[in-house]
This record gives C-alpha cells, structure tokens and sequence, in this order.
C-alpha cells in the first residue's frame, strides 16, 4: 500500500531526525499526563482538581518553550443536581508573530473520559503502559497524544534552534468530554482578540478510518442530546401493593423510546430526513476510494452483522446520515437480583447525530412534537418532561483550502501515501465555532489508528502513529510555509 517515503526536504530532515532520537522522551512526557486524572466527566471535586491540575502542568510546558501563556478563568458549571463545580481554565498561548509568517492555531483538549480498572481495563489505565509498540492509558490517543505531538514538533524546531515556519497559537480545554461547557461564551469573545490574526485551524482529536492509512478529516456530524422524564412521583412502589392499578412510569418510557427508532436503524420521528443534504454522484466516488476493510472493521469491532453490508452504505451512515442511539435510563432498576420494585420516576437519554443541513432547533422541535404524541396516545396520568441537553452542530469543510494541501503533503512526506480523506461521525463542538463564530477554515489531522478504541477500555495510542505524528505535524509548519 505504501511506497517507501521519499527522503524529507533538507530543512526537515535534522528535525525527523530529532524527533527519532528523542522518542523516548516524548513518551516520557506522556505518560506523566496520562497519570493526571484528569476526568471532566463525572462531577467529582477530586477530578476537577486533576484538571486545573492538568491545565497548570500544560501551560507550563508552553511557557518553558518559550510561548506567551494566558489562562483564561471559565467560571462554575451548574449541574442538573445543583451542584456547582469550577470549570478549568482554558489555555490561550501564543508562539512568534512575524507578519510575514502564517498563523496557525492548534485546538486541542486534556480532559479524559471516565476510567476505572475494574471496567475491564488490563493496566492502570492512569498508568501509560506499553506492549508490543501500543502505549496504552486515559487519553493516550483522546487526545493528549496529540495535543503533545504538536507540541513535540514545536520544540523540536526550538531545540535545534531553527526557526519556527509558522507563528503558533495553542486554544487548549479541559472540558470537552463533558461537551466543551463554557467554550462558546470564550470564543465569541475572543473571535477579534486572540483568533484575529489566524489564519488556519488545525484539530487532531479523531481516528484514522484504517490501522495503517493516514486521514485527513473535513466533517463530522452534530449532536442533539434529549432527556425525557416520566414521573408518577418520587419514591418507588412495591410491584404488589401498587403493581396492577399505576400507570406505571417505565412502562410509558419504554414506549417512547420503542417509538424512536426501527429495527433497520430508520429513524421514526417525522420530518427528521426533510433536510439532509440529497447524495450526489460524486460523493459516492469519494466513499469509493476509501481505504476500508469492511471484514476486519466487522470483527475487530467484535460485531456479528452491521445493518449494511456495503462499504459506502456503511460510511453514509456513519458520516452523512443522522442517527438515533438510545444511551440509557436513569432511576431504572439495573442491579443484579429479583427486586419487585415499581420505578416512581425515570428519566429516559437519547441523541440524534445531526448531519448538513439539519437544524439543532428544528429537531428538537420534531423530536419534543413526536414523543408528545405517542405520549398523549398512552392517556398517562404521568407527567412527561422533554428536554434537549445538547444541541451541537455538524461541521463540513472546503478540501480545496491551503491547509488541506500542506496536511496532505506533510502525510505524503512521512508516509509515502496519499491520506484517506474522511468525515468522521461522532462530534467535535467547537468545529462549527470556529466555522461560524470565528469565520476560520479548520483542517483534521487525526494521528491515531482506527483500533485506539478512545472512550473505551484499553484506550492506546501506537508509539509509531505518536512519533510518525510528530514528525506530520513538523512537516506541516514547513508546508504551511512553502504555501503561504
Ligand atoms: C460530549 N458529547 C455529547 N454529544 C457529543 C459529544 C462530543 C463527543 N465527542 C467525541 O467523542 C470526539 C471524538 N473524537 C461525541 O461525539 O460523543
Ligand atoms: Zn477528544
Ligand atoms: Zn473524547
């Protein structure tokens, strides 16, 4: 699949060669911020604490490299249970302003999902731990890996004392995992001030399609998050003495979300499809040239049968068709054992990932319209609560913008392959804010492989696609340029 690369031009050359020699280094320092547990996900002050930690060690390797550092204070977060929680600060850090040079700003995150031994993880997973090449650890891939990758490239040129191609601007948060909160307060307020000179917005927090093919990404889908409560009242019942005379408030919410969606994946809330972009010829030509091993993603996923059985269909479906997942209900009873117990209240949580040009207050429109139906059908005496958690955007880019070229360059200088270009179908908020907010084109160059398996356990990222991506990110300064 691969020629071998062509050896890198001159300038580059001494830097690859740095970053060969200084491997261990890097992944040194990744592994003293994997063992930060950093955790934005669960409400807990002994994670929030990790994560200020974690901004404090990040800026100050920004600072120790020479870049202007700001942490930017983000406020409290209210959660639903009123608690309030500190949010931690984001990092807005700034490295050279030559005029005559691009500016390119690198966004990344160094907060984690959850992750607890005891899940089913083979290591500590605050523990980086290598096997066979695959440095395994919280974030490893999602997304400190990265966010150190590009700072890796940095200092590589600072070490060798050559001058930076580009000028370097760092956004860095912490809260992305829990649906970057806050983040679009900072950036509508920063859009003249900080992000006034950039040029290019570079992202590295998504996966290849392949284990061995490079990517470049230009979209993602959004995300509308629902919530759907069904109370009778706040305690539970005992199925005898109750069991046979309620309406009993599981029974309706299994019923509203059995309404959502059928068996072959087919979306049932009306008017949903009626503004997803039509499919045109030529797109199907580029999910054609995809490099994707229907087979091995199938078992490696560990999945019997997918709901489509041809590599393009699979790929709409994952990147330019919405898609409803039911994640779960809380108050249910989900424990081990024979409890007779009646739910008093349940609060059911679905989301629908949005594609162009579906509009987040329109589906939550249809969405709130068509459970009050099937609901008011049941004649529940229960209350139904409708609610939208989030409502994230989907993002498509311009592949025919300078960054895309220099990115794709820079993967041909260090893999000796053109990339796979793709969308990806999970959801990256702030995509769309630099789109819309801060009016600049954002490029995707994810650095790990399609088995990183980020969110869950044994999250890895390859020591090969952690070092190769250094070396990527350094050949795009040097393109970036070439091109400017
Ligand atoms: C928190 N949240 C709720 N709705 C969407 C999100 C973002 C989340 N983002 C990722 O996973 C990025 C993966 N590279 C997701 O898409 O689920
Ligand atoms: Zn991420
Ligand atoms: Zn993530």
């Amino acid at each position: 699949m691969f020629s071998s690369p062509s050896p890198p031009p001159a300038p580059l050359e001494k830097v690859f060669q740095y970053i060969d020699l200084h491997q261990d280094e890097f992944v040194q320092m990744l592994k003293e911020w994997v063992a930060i547990e950093s955790d934005s996900v669960q409400p807990m002050p002994h994670f929030r604490q990790e994560l200020f930690r974690m901004m404090a060690v990040a800026a100050d390797m920004l600072q120790r490299l020479g870049a202007h550092v700001a942490s930017v204070d983000m406020g409290s977060q209210q959660l639903p249970d009123g608690q309030s929680l500190p949010i931690p600060p984001v990092i807005l850090a700034e490295l050279g302003n030559d005029s005559t040079k691009a500016t390119v700003c690198f966004y990344g995150h160094l907060d984690v999902q959850p992750a607890d031994r005891a899940d089913g993880w083979l290591m500590d997973p605050y523990m980086l731990t290598e096997v066979d090449g695959k440095l395994y650890g919280r974030g490893a891939t999602d997304n400190k890996g990265p966010v150190l990758a590009w700072i890796n490239a940095v200092s590589a040129f600072r070490a060798l004392e050559q001058d930076l191609p580009v000028n370097i601007k760092f956004i860095i948060e912490g809260m992305e995992e829990a649906g970057s909160v806050a983040l679009e307060e900072l950036m509508e307020k920063e859009k003249d001030r900080f992000f006034s000179g950039v040029d290019y917005i570079v992202i590295s927090d998504n996966l290849w399609i392949s284990q061995r093919k490079p990517a470049i990404t230009y979209g993602t889908r959004g995300n509308s998050y629902f919530t759907v409560e069904v109370k009778c009242r706040d305690q539970d019942f005992h199925s005898g003495t109750f069991g046979g005379i309620l309406h009993e408030p599981m029974a309706d919410l299994v019923a509203l979300l059995g309404s959502l969606v059928d068996s072959s994946g087919h979306i049932l809330v009306p008017g949903i499809y009626d503004e997803v972009a039509p499919v045109t010829e030529e797109e199907i030509n580029t999910y054609k040239a995809i490099d994707l091993d229907l087979e091995e993603y199938r078992n490696s996923s560990q999945v019997a049968k997918f709901l489509f059985d041809t590599k393009e269909e699979i790929l709409m479906h994952l990147w330019r068709y919405p898609s409803l997942s039911i994640h779960g209900i809380e108050g249910a009873f989900d424990e081990p054992g024979a409890k007779t117990v009646i739910p008093g209240r349940v609060i059911g949580k679905f989301s629908i990932r949005l594609v162009p040009h579906m509009n987040v207050s329109m589906v939550e429109k249809q969405v709130t319209r068509h459970l009050e139906d099937v609901f008011s059908k049941r004649n529940s005496s229960n209350e139904m609560v409708v609610s939208m958690a989030l409502g994230l955007h989907p993002w498509i880019a311009n592949i025919n913008n300078t960054h895309y070229i220099a990115a794709k360059r820079a993967i041909r200088t260090v893999f000796g392959t053109d990339p796979d270009m793709i969308r990806d179908g999970s959801t990256i908020p702030i995509a769309k804010m630099f789109q819309e907010i801060v009016h600049k084109s954002v490029v995707m160059i994810p650095l790990g492989a399609v088995d990183d398996g980020e969110h869950s356990q044994n999250e890895k990222i390859n020591r090969w696609n952690y070092i190769e991506g250094t070396k990527v990110f350094a050949a795009f300064f040097f393109e970036m340029a070439q091109l400017h």
